[in-house]
């Protein structure tokens, strides 16, 4: 025993689940103890990923409750909608540590998840159970939970523009309007239409214009820090990059602010957050100024003309935006340092 955290990973052969290895495996306090597969149990890890070779040696293994329990102490979810809102429970009731990077637990309330999931919601006695881990901004709540809802990716990049501004009042929450774009990772690994080489490269779309199932989380998150209901335009982009999210935000300031006055609104709010870096005036950031890090790196400016602010946040959607906030949860479930295992410099060029 080498007295490391023992972590499972159910959907381990889908992207979210491959980087959640990735990082893990650089994780000082966690081992690997079992990468698990509904569909091709027995396989070798690596067959499906040989990147990984010599590497992880493990078989994959069937989703079995009691020989999680037996093995693990950690399982992390990587799985379809859907999936999450059946096994949890068990899992909890196991007596497992649950972080559900899946949407199944991330809206509190069990109708609203019905219209924009089209699926059947878990019971509300989970969905009130499971802590909303948006790290910066209710990472308190997290020390000591058993069940953890690992924010979207979208959700993450969009609000952590957005909130310094709705916690302070600074902006009219009526007039806010975010226009994201994602690479086709963001998609996983299974195969579509849209994301074909010859569909996707040089070219770029939007898509689920006006019911982005993300809407509703982004609006959940706003609602909670602003104290009123806050509903917003999102329009998701797909573009023909493999990894990344840049969303672009805009809203109607209460009264007049200077570029220096909402950057240091932005340097206050996030003091002490090493995950969140705020660029200077003028400055933007790119996707690639994040790629595989667990960065989420924002940039805010004044419109003078039309009173409008405009937040440009980026991340990269398997890392900050999947599984780089899911170990950081494990971090602050833990008491960990919430950087642990997360000391990635972004990949560049
Ligand atoms: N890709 C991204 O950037 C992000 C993804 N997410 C969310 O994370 C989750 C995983 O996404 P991603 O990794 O991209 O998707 P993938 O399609 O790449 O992987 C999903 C995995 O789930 C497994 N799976 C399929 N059906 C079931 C089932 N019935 N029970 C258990 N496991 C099943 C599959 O593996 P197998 O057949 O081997 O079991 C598959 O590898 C999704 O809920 C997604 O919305 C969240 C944030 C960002
Ligand atoms: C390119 C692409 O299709 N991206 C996905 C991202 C959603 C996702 O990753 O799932 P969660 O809802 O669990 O966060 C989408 O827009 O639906």
């Amino acid at each position: 025993m080498s007295g490391k955290l023992r972590a499972a990973i159910v959907g381990s052969t889908g992207y979210g689940g491959v980087e959640l290895i990735r990082l893990l495996l650089q994780h000082p306090e966690v081992d690997i103890a079992s990468v698990i597969s509904s569909s091709n149990a027995g396989a070798l890890y690596a067959e499906g990923y040989p990147h990984l070779s010599e590497i992880i040696t493990d078989r994959l293994e069937a989703i079995d409750v009691e020989a999680m329990k037996g093995k693990a102490d950690v399982v992390f979810l990587a799985t379809p909608h859907g999936v999450s809102t059946e096994l949890s429970p068990k899992l909890v009731e196991a007596g497992l540590k649950v972080i559900d990077v899946s949407g199944d637990l991330r809206l509190k309330r069990g109708d609203v998840y019905e219209k924009w999931y089209k699926h059947k919601p878990a019971d509300p006695a989970y969905l009130e159970r499971a802590v909303y881990g948006l790290c910066e901004v209710f990472g308190s709540d997290v020390l000591g939970a058993d069940l953890i809802a690992n924010p979207g990716c979208f959700p993450t990049a969009t609000a952590l523009g957005l909130v310094p501004l709705l916690a302070e009042g600074w902006i009219d929450a009526e007039t806010i309007v975010s226009d994201a774009k994602t690479g086709v990772s963001g998609a996983g690994r299974g195969l579509g239409l849209s994301y074909h080489y010859s569909e996707i490269n040089e070219n770029t779309l939007a898509y689920k214009v006006n019911r982005h199932q993300h809407t509703p989380e982004i609006e959940q998150t706003l609602s909670r820090v602003a104290g009123q209901q806050v509903t917003m335009t999102f329009t998701t982009h797909l573009l023909p990059m493999t990894r990344g999210i840049l969303v672009t935000s805009y809203a109607k300031l209460t009264q007049k602010r200077t570029d220096e006055e909402v950057l240091d609104l932005f340097r206050n709010y996030y003091e002490g957050r090493r995950f969140v870096r705020i660029r200077p005036a003028g400055k933007w950031p790119a996707t690639k100024e994040v790629l595989g890090s667990n960065y989420c790196d924002i940039g805010v400016s004044v419109d003078e003309r039309t009173n409008r602010v405009t937040v440009i946040s980026v991340i990269d959607n398997l890392v900050k935006g999947a599984a780089g906030q899911a170990v950081q949860n494990l971090n602050l479930m833990m008491g960990w340092d919430e950087g642990l295992g997360l000391a990635f410099t972004p990949v560049y060029p």
